[in-house]
């Protein structure tokens, strides 16, 4: 019965990665596996527990880091009695840090605080733009070579924020530095499913841009299975995608933003960062990362993963009219955003 619920939740997962990657993925055998730490810094937290749980079933990883400002070893210790075949490390307080970091292939950073109804992601700027540097500078410093998946917000700030602290320490690369926009992907295949009709199960949706409001430009377009929409509805399904973070703040009323769905977004995407660093083949997601594709220094869209983190980044493909309207649209915000989060780094 427990194999088969971890079973079911792993399958889920390697689903929603490019079919592709599920197949080769199952080629494995544990033993051939190699050995992944993954550290979650904020993992008391309302994503850090589940995503904690998330990641402590997922077979690629040997060595589970959680670490938090408080709360951890409780975490730590209920997730470690899983029989699954990660060893699971709780730390607390800022003196472990770099125990908790120490040889990580791969960092996922959801510590912060999040929104409340009313507040936009960038309300949370002055909080959590000091929490990222200090936890980056510890990275930097202590698995410098680690992938990093940004999940603190606003996103569209704190991967610049990252990359800058990178650059001073003299360890960045831009090919390790993701900003996790995979709820957003996550929401758009979800929503579009219904109003298409179609199995949730085989739809694609690249969602490009950044990770906040207007900035999040889902491309329906380009979904998969093909479905008749009609203009109206491709308007009401992006305008549902890029506020589907407020959808939760307002409904938890004052409670915090998404938990649940990010943590699943973020163990998939932590998935495909891993499948890419063992060599597993085809292994594509969107993401927010250095990229040529627009003017801007960064830009969210699909990205090839592979043994050394970004292998390629993707082209947008063709755009409606509707579509790239929005793209111009949306630029100048992100770029202030991101000129903000570079600002921040440097006079800090
Ligand atoms: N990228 C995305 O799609 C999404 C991002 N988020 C963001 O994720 C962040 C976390 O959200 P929740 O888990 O709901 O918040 P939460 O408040 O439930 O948990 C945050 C955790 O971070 C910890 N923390 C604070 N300072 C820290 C530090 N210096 N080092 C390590 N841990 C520290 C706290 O102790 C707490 O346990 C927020 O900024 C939120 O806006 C939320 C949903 C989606
Ligand atoms: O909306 C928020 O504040 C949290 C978030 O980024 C999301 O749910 O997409």
């Amino acid at each position: 019965m427990r194999t088969s619920i971890v079973r079911s939740v792993q399958s889920a997962i390697a689903r929603s990665s490019s079919s592709s990657t599920y197949v080769r993925a199952r080629a494995y055998s544990s033993d051939s596996v190699p050995e992944r730490k993954v550290a979650v810094l904020g993992a008391a937290g309302g994503i850090g527990q589940p995503l904690a749980l998330l990641m402590k079933l997922n077979p690629l990883v040997s060595k589970l880091s959680l670490y938090d400002i408080a709360g951890t070893p409780g975490v730590a210790a209920d997730v470690s009695h899983i029989n699954t075949r990660s060893e699971v490390s709780g730390y607390a307080g800022e003196e472990h840090l770099g125990k908790a970091l120490e040889g990580a292939d791969v960092v996922i950073i959801p510590a912060g605080v999040p929104r409340k109804p009313g507040m936009t992601r960038d309300d949370l700027f002055n909080i959590n733009a000091g929490i990222v540097k200090s936890l980056c500078t510890a990275i930097a410093k202590y698995c410098p070579h680690a992938l990093v998946n940004m999940i603190s917000n606003p996103v569209n700030s704190t991967v610049p924020i990252a990359a800058e602290v990178f650059k001073k320490a003299g360890t960045y690369d831009e090919k390790r530095l993701f900003g996790v926009t995979t709820l957003d992907v996550v929401r758009a295949k979800t929503f579009y499913a219904g109003k298409a009709n179609v199995n949730v199960a085989e739809v694609n949706v690249p969602v490009i841009g950044g990770h906040a409001g207007i900035t999040i430009l889902p491309l329906f377009s380009q979904a998969t299975p093909k479905a008749n929409l009609s203009d109206e509805d491709i308007k009401a399904l992006t305008k549902r995608t890029q506020d589907g973070g407020t959808e939760v703040v307002e409904a938890k009323a004052g409670k915090g933003s998404a938990t649940l769905s990010m943590a699943y977004a973020g163990a998939i995407f932590a998935d495909a960062c891993l499948k890419g660093l063992n060599g597993v083949p085809d292994v594509v997601e969107c993401s927010y990362v250095q990229s040529n594709v627009t003017e801007l220094p960064f830009f969210a869209s699909k990205v090839r993963l592979g043994k050394n983190g970004v292998e390629e980044v993707l082209g947008l493909g063709p755009l409606s009219d509707y579509e790239k309207e929005t793209l111009e649209s949306l630029k100048p915000e992100l770029l202030s955003s991101i000129e903000k989060g570079i600002k921040f780094a440097n006079q800090s």
